[in-house]
């Protein structure tokens, strides 16, 4: 049995006051959720948000890291930095990144290494652009980035590996895949990783639906078979809103 993810991520939203006082509040709120939380705040927060979330059963990631461990890399952080300050997430391949900061598969493939070798758990978003969607193009263009992004990876890393299906034209625009539909795609995405691997590991992996999940989405969403949780934009920046996702 999978264990659900429910994973916020705050993009570029919040300094580290605002971060503590959220999880001073948000903690009270999940503490018995059934799900694993993760909350993925801004860089300059991590520091503050570990210590305020210490204790608790909130986790903190990272929304993204370089794949080196240390460098001439101005303005990034290393795999080693994120450790230091008790980060065991890391989104990796984010639309945003790949769209706006030239991530690619490569680079997503070395930052997921990178993270296996450091003992950090990535998170790996995949998904289709409307563009794609239209002209029936999704399973392939799933297809190459989950053999791109997951080569040379082991069927160990793979059974810990988080992969969130975020298809590009549901992101901050109120639309949703349904939820069957967005079943249906991560089903894809475990069958390919399970010719691409082994059953047994496709099988361990979570799989997240992220898209404008919303308090009046998740349930539906969490009831389908193969959605093993949520990564959550917009609606994950109000404790409120996104207390009600996490306690589904
Ligand atoms: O990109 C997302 C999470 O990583 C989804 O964002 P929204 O929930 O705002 O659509």
């Amino acid at each position: 049995m999978r264990r659900a993810i429910i994973s916020g991520n705050w993009k570029m939203n919040k300094t580290p006051e605002e971060t503590v006082a959220y999880i001073n509040e948000f903690k009270n709120n999940v503490k018995d959720a059934d799900a694993e939380v993760i909350l993925c705040p801004p860089a300059i927060c991590l520091t503050e948000a570990v210590k305020a979330a210490e204790g608790t059963n909130v986790k903190i990631a990272a929304q993204n890291m370089h794949y080196k461990e240390s460098g001439a890399f101005t303005g990034e952080l290393s795999p080693l930095m994120l450790k230091s300050v008790g980060i065991e997430h890391v989104v990796i391949g984010h639309s945003e990144r790949r769209q706006y900061f030239n991530e690619t598969d490569e680079t997503v493939n070395l930052k997921l290494k990178a993270a296996f070798e450091n003992g950090i758990i990535p998170i790996l978003c995949v998904g289709e652009t409307l563009e794609e969607r239209e002209s029936g193009r999704t399973e392939a263009v799933l297809e190459g980035q989950l053999k791109e992004d997951l080569a040379g990876l082991t069927s160990e890393n793979v059974k810990t590996l988080v992969v969130a299906y975020e298809p590009i034209w549901a992101i901050g625009t109120g639309k949703t895949a349904s939820a069957e539909d967005a079943n249906d795609t991560i089903k894809f995405i475990r069958n390919k990783v399970a010719e691409l691997f082994d059953t047994e590991s496709a099988e361990a992996m979570r799989i997240l639906y992220g898209g404008s999940v919303k308090p009046n989405t998740i349930k539906g969403q969490m009831e389908m078979s193969d959605i093993d949780g949520g990564l959550v934009g917009g609606a994950s920046l109000k404790v409120e809103d996104f207390s009600a996702i996490v306690n589904y």
